[in-house]
């Protein structure tokens, strides 16, 4: 709904935001990818310094905007991209703890489908639970991407946590349960855009391991997802 825009967390106008939307958590991470990878990058929105530009990859246009942390940032951007910008798909480019002990440090997982400890399906009054799950297209074209550019990559179920803190008995229940990985922002992207009827997929690249402590620093998290990020951009 044009008539909607710009909102009070996005400053873009109807039109100056693509059809295809990269999301990572970290404003920084959004203004690397236009700056590293979009030819012509345009700032749309800066409001709460959620970075948002538009720019071109190959000759598609396609925007990136961060999400901010947790599910509730996530939810008011997706909605807001999905309903009042009328984007089509949405693909998270996140950072995730790795759970599944055959992971290592800079991994990509395709999130096929997002568990939740938090309350965001209540929000659609469902009488069951909802299975938080990719659109099949966006996981299908990530996994030919890997296949051709003989990249590794998992996919499989992941957990979005509402917190960042767990103890060892939560990781060790959802790793039983044949979890990969931690992250905060799939289930809630993935139930936007169900509801709205839109595509998304998160891919994930394992930035620490629950099961030995080690971890990518900041500036690695902020930096070294290239290969998530070549992926993300094939499938706009
Ligand atoms: O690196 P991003 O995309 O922010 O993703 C992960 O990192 C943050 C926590 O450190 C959460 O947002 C989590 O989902
Ligand atoms: O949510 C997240 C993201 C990265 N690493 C974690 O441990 N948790």
């Amino acid at each position: 709904m044009k008539e909607q825009t710009p909102t009070i967390h996005n400053a873009a106008k109807y039109g100056e935001i693509a059809k295809t939307v990269l999301m990572p958590g970290d404003p920084l991470r959004a203004k690397y990818i236009a700056e590293k990878f979009l030819e012509n990058p345009r700032l749309v929105s800066d409001i709460r310094n959620i970075y948002c530009y538009t720019g071109t990859y190959q000759g598609k246009e396609v925007s990136v905007m961060a999400s901010g942390m947790g599910a509730g940032s996530m939810s008011i951007y997706s909605y807001e991209l999905f309903h009042f910008y009328d984007v089509d798909a949405i693909i998270r480019v996140g950072s995730a703890g790795g759970m599944h002990p055959s992971l290592k440090l800079r991994d990509v997982v395709v999130a096929l489908a997002s568990s939740t400890d938090n309350g965001y399906a209540r929000h659609f009054n469902l009488p069951g639970d909802i299975a938080p799950c990719a659109d099949y297209g966006l996981v299908s074209g990530a996994v030919d991407y890997a296949k051709a550019h003989g990249m590794s990559v998992r996919v499989g179920p992941v957990v979005s946590g509402e917190g960042f803190y767990y103890s060892d008995e939560w990781m060790k229940k959802w790793t039983d349960m044949g979890v990969l990985a931690v992250e905060m922002e799939s289930a809630a992207l993935y139930m936007n855009a169900m509801e709205a009827g839109k595509r998304a997929v998160a891919l994930c690249t394992i930035s620490d391991l629950m099961f030995n402590g080690a971890a990518c620093t900041p500036q690695e998290r902020q930096e070294s997802f290239d290969d998530m990020i070549l992926m993300a951009l094939s499938l706009a």
